[in-house]
């Protein structure tokens, strides 16, 4: 029998937990209201997102304790960073700090930790060293960390072309990501580039709302196609009038139709 190490087994688990076992998975961001404008929409339109039974959520610490019982059914991606907000200065660079510890994290339930990281901005040390110091001590707890790979920050100081895209992606994992999100270059047919470039998961992020969710669902569709391990949108989905079908169309189009007909296990819980 091969033997694997406590914290081996740790990060195996929970990358399971968010990913299932076709290594796909939904992850709904609802993570935008502590630092980007005003965010999803807190009361009835989190019951319907986690009615949707998305794989996992990127939450904020509030939403995590508020929602637990709604969200139970989902995996959890804790924000770590922030400490900036849109009412201050967010041109000014990586403003960033880590607002909770990782073993803060384990004790809210977290299956992972998600961080910002800016390779090619003009104070790019600052966030790659965050993530590569979060990386080695979540490795200890058998914690698994996304990287949110943003090249030349959000102002796109470094052009999104598929090649910077896949550095930035491989430089995340080469710094100890588990999981990369990061943007879709072009055509989804582009991601495949990035996913080539990088030995772990990777994960495209939504963006601004986009013109039908047939594009949001085709997005989906193309990235996976492409190689991606799946998608992890926020507005598109917050931002819909029914944001539990619109999860249930993103699980078909990553997992399958055969996924997307499994009963719903989510019972609710409190939170407001
Ligand atoms: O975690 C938050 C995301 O980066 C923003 O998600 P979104 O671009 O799909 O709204």
């Amino acid at each position: 029998m091969q033997h694997t190490s406590a914290v081996g087994a740790g990060k195996l688990r929970r990358m399971r937990r968010m990913f299932g076992a076709d290594g796909r998975g939904v992850f709904v961001a609802i993570d935008h209201a502590a630092y980007m404008g005003e965010g999803p929409p807190l009361g009835e339109p989190m019951y319907e997102i986690a009615a949707g039974r998305p794989d996992a959520v990127l939450a904020t610490w509030h939403v995590a304790r508020a929602y637990a019982g709604p969200l139970a059914g989902s995996g959890l991606v804790l924000r770590v960073d922030g400490g900036s907000s849109e009412l201050g200065d967010r041109a000014a660079g990586d403003t960033n700090a880590l607002l909770h510890r990782p073993e803060e994290a384990l004790t809210i339930g977290a299956d992972c930790v998600v961080v910002l990281a800016f390779p090619g901005a003009p104070d790019e040390d600052r966030s790659l060293t965050r993530l590569a110091r979060l990386c080695s001590e979540c490795e200890l707890l058998g914690l698994p960390v996304m990287a949110e790979m943003i090249p030349g920050g959000w102002g796109q100081a470094v052009p999104w072309t598929a090649e910077n895209v896949a550095r930035a992606a491989r430089i995340g994992a080469e710094l100890g990501a588990d999981i990369v999100k990061t943007v879709c270059p072009g055509p989804p047919e582009e991601f495949a580039e990035v996913v080539r470039a990088c030995p772990v998961p990777v994960v495209a992020l939504g963006g601004p709302k986009m013109a039908t969710e047939d594009d949001v669902v085709a997005l989906a569709r193309g990235v996976v196609d492409a190689g991606g391990a799946g998608v992890a949108f926020g507005r598109n989905v917050w931002g819909s009038e029914k944001p539990r079908q619109l999860v249930e169309r993103l699980r078909e189009a990553v997992h399958g139709a055969a996924d997307a007909d499994r009963p719903s296990s989510t019972s609710p819980g409190a939170g407001r």
